[in-house]
């Protein structure tokens, strides 16, 4: 029976339309991998077959050997990749073949943008491997039919990857996708069984399923011989696999040309038996921070492929593991649902993690370069992990990098084990300090005193880590985390008598002052206090103890401040000083406000009314002008002479420090 050919023509969508084009024109380093591409989609889609037939009884097993084909023509130019997998539908292939952009076309078109070498290999990575077969073809035809449709509903898809491509019912009587490549000129060296077959053997040698191919002239009259090696790599005895078998092996799963960093595999045999073999990439996926960020391992039972993950195999902070976990307990026509509290899935997950963890130690342990290249990727999402992963916090908290007071860089480099195997002498507290920036965190005033005693303080510019410190419930190995930036410092045995003398002394000093400063604020300030933690800043703002420093760190990110703005003044600093000598100064609130506000800036956080700020600041900076233009006037009036007014027009005199000389002429302002 033939079927009334119900040809349309359909305009690809333009990004779509762009891709092709690029394919075309603009990507030349190895062509070869059009065929990876292809096979690569031709062993899912038998993959899947082989999954939709455990809950599809009408798509039983057939005794049909299931296996990917390849042939060519030299005469009609063509290279051919067939299967009988799952096939598609017309609408299937409207939806995965053209018209609408998959989801990782923008992302691609954008990453081809960013990567001057406008290069193939960077295909895998965005679900638009199809595509690559216009890097060598200037017409493709793709002949399909869905598993389970009539013979008469076949589809035929064919384009010349320019602006359309056309769709046709036609009649089908096997299930599967033939997909035809009309070479462009210049592509004809391709045609050569040794070429063709060595191409196979490089990039997809281990594909599970037979990869056949007929000899030159022979057809499929003899039962053509299988290329590939055509068994389950993990499954293969380690002893057995070569480094590259493994890179090779990530690169078909996850796309990505970049080797991976690290990989485990492991057959564990017991009360439950199953074999894994999972890979940490050296580089984030486009879609590490995406709202669904794809997960990167596969589900098989008894080697066939079930499922890929939606987190039931990894967490969310280990989502970029990429490989498979094959297990001999689960039954073969598992579901999603039935993984779901599933003992011997939960068995192999917690297993799993552990074994990833560990590794991730050791690289850190044996490889630390590797390691911090992994940190620089991944290291972020990672840190969920301690929020995320009760269990294993512990073990989490051994991986996490920071930058810190002693780091030479902004690298993240110091862990929780390099900061207390240095901790001085009767230390007993983590100091650390959270800022919306690394930068903010650096030149933080809050540090001032630590940087005085040689304290190491660990510097928490991102966002997650609020959730890192509270997480870890303020402790790492017996020894608490404490803000730098919140309540009192405590210095503890760091603190020697002198110091401990002098902060009392300048807290019943400056009583009144502070009372009178927390009155010109106006509620601004939850307090005003005296402190010992700067040494060069005239103040800071800190969070009150009762306040949670991880509400400072939230909110530093929106309009600024802590609940309860504490702000602290110090002694030492002549603007302070010159403040608690001439408390009757009219301008005082106005200093007060300039003390208040320039503390919040240097927290990164935003100032309530800036204007207002600014108006104070140059009131002030006006009458330290003319307080200055007076003394020189007078000056020169007692010295009586020109000779001597000269002198006395050179301002400062050469024993005072420049920051003395400006306080005492700011004095002489008010
Ligand atoms: N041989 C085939 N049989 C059945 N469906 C196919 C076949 N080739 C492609 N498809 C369908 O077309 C879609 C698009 O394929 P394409 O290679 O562009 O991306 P992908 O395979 O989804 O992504 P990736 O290349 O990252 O695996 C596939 O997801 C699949 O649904």
């Amino acid at each position: 029976m033939t079927v009334e050919a119900h040809e349309e023509t359909f305009t690809f969508q333009a990004e779509v339309a762009q891709i092709l084009d690029l394919m075309a024109h603009s990507l030349y380093s190895n062509k070869e991998i059009f065929l990876r591409e292809l096979i690569s989609n031709a062993s899912d889609a038998i993959d899947r077959l082989r999954f939709e037939r455990f809950s599809r009884p009408e798509l039983a097993d057939d005794g049909e050997r299931l296996r990917i084909r390849v042939a060519f023509d030299k005469d009609a130019g063509t290279i051919t990749i067939e299967d009988n997998g799952i096939g598609m539908s017309r609408a299937e292939v409207i939806e995965n073949i053209g018209t609408i952009a998959r989801s990782g076309t923008a992302e691609f078109l954008r990453a081809l943008k960013d990567d001057k070498r406008a290069d193939t290999e960077l295909i895998g990575q965005f679900g638009v491997g199809f595509y690559s077969a216009f890097v060598v073809a200037d017409r493709v035809v793709l002949t399909t039919r869905r598993a389970g449709l009539p013979a008469e509903e076949g589809v035929r898809w064919s384009s010349e990857g320019r602006g359309e491509y056309t769709l046709e019912t036609v009649e089908r009587p096997e299930r599967g996708t033939t997909i035809v490549l009309h070479l462009r000129e210049g592509e004809q060296e391709l045609l050569n069984e040794h070429r063709l077959r060595s191409i196979i053997q490089r990039y997809s040698d281990h594909i599970s399923l037979p990869i056949v191919m007929p000899s030159e002239g022979q057809g499929d009259a003899d039962d053509p011989p299988t290329v590939n090696k055509a068994s389950a790599l993990w499954t293969r005895p380690k002893s057995e696999l070569t480094e590259q078998d493994y890179r090779d092996y990530y690169r078909h799963i996850s796309g990505d040309f970049t080797d991976p960093i690290a990989h485990l595999h492991a057959k564990v045999e017991g009360r439950y038996e199953y074999t894994m073999l999972l890979f940490v990439p050296s580089r984030a996926p486009y879609d590490l921070y995406a709202q669904q960020p794809r997960h990167g391992v596969r589900l098989h039972v008894q080697r066939v492929f079930i499922l890929e993950d939606t987190g039931q195999l990894m967490p969310s902070y280990l989502r970029f593991v990429r490989g498979i976990i094959d297990s001999a307990d689960l039954p073969l026509n598992v579901s999603r649902e039935m993984l779901q509290g599933s003992r011997a899935l939960d068995h192999i997950r917690s297993s799993a993690v552990k074994k990833v963890l560990r590794l991730l130690k050791d690289l850190a342990r044996k490889e630390p370069e590797k390691y911090a290249e992994f940190w620089g990727e991944f290291g972020a999402v990672l840190k969920e992990g301690i929020a995320e992963d009760y269990d294993n916090r512990a073990e989490i908290a051994e991986l996490l990098r920071f930058t810190s007071t002693h780091s030479p860089t902004q690298d993240a480099d110091v862990s929780f084990r390099d900061y207390v195997g240095r901790m001085k002498e009767g230390q007993d507290k983590i100091y650390y300090l959270l800022a919306p920036t690394l930068a903010a965190a650096t030149a933080s005033p809050h540090l001032e005193a630590f940087r005085k005693k040689g304290i190491e303080v660990l510097l928490l510019g991102e966002l997650i880590d609020n959730w890192v410190v509270t997480g870890l419930l303020q402790e790492f190995d017996g020894k608490r985390l404490q803000s730098v930036a919140q309540g009192v410092p405590d210095f503890g045995d760091l603190e020697d008598e002198a110091e401990k003398e002098a902060a009392e002394k300048a807290s019943a000093d400056f009583a009144a002052l502070l009372g009178k400063l927390k009155e010109a604020l106006d509620g601004r300030a939850y307090d005003v206090r005296v402190t010992s933690r700067l040494t060069t800043s005239p103040a800071c703002i800190v969070a009150n103890e009762a306040d949670t420093d991880f509400a400072l760190a939230q909110r530093l990110r929106g309009s600024g401040l802590p609940n309860q703005p504490v702000l602290e003044i110090n002694p030492t600093h002549p603007l302070v000083e010159r403040l608690n000598r001439r408390q009757d100064d009219p301008r005082l609130a106005d200093w007060a406000h300039v003390l208040y506000n320039q503390a919040v800036l240097t927290l990164g956080a935003r100032i309530d009314d800036p204007a207002s700020f600014v108006t104070r600041l140059n009131d002030l900076l006006v009458a330290l002008t003319e307080a200055e233009q007076t003394e020189q006037a007078e000056q020169a009036e007692r010295a009586g002479g020109t000779e001597q007014a000269g002198e006395a027009g050179q301002p400062g005199d050469t024993e005072r420090t420049p920051q003395s000389a400006q306080s005492e002429q700011a004095g002489d302002a008010g």
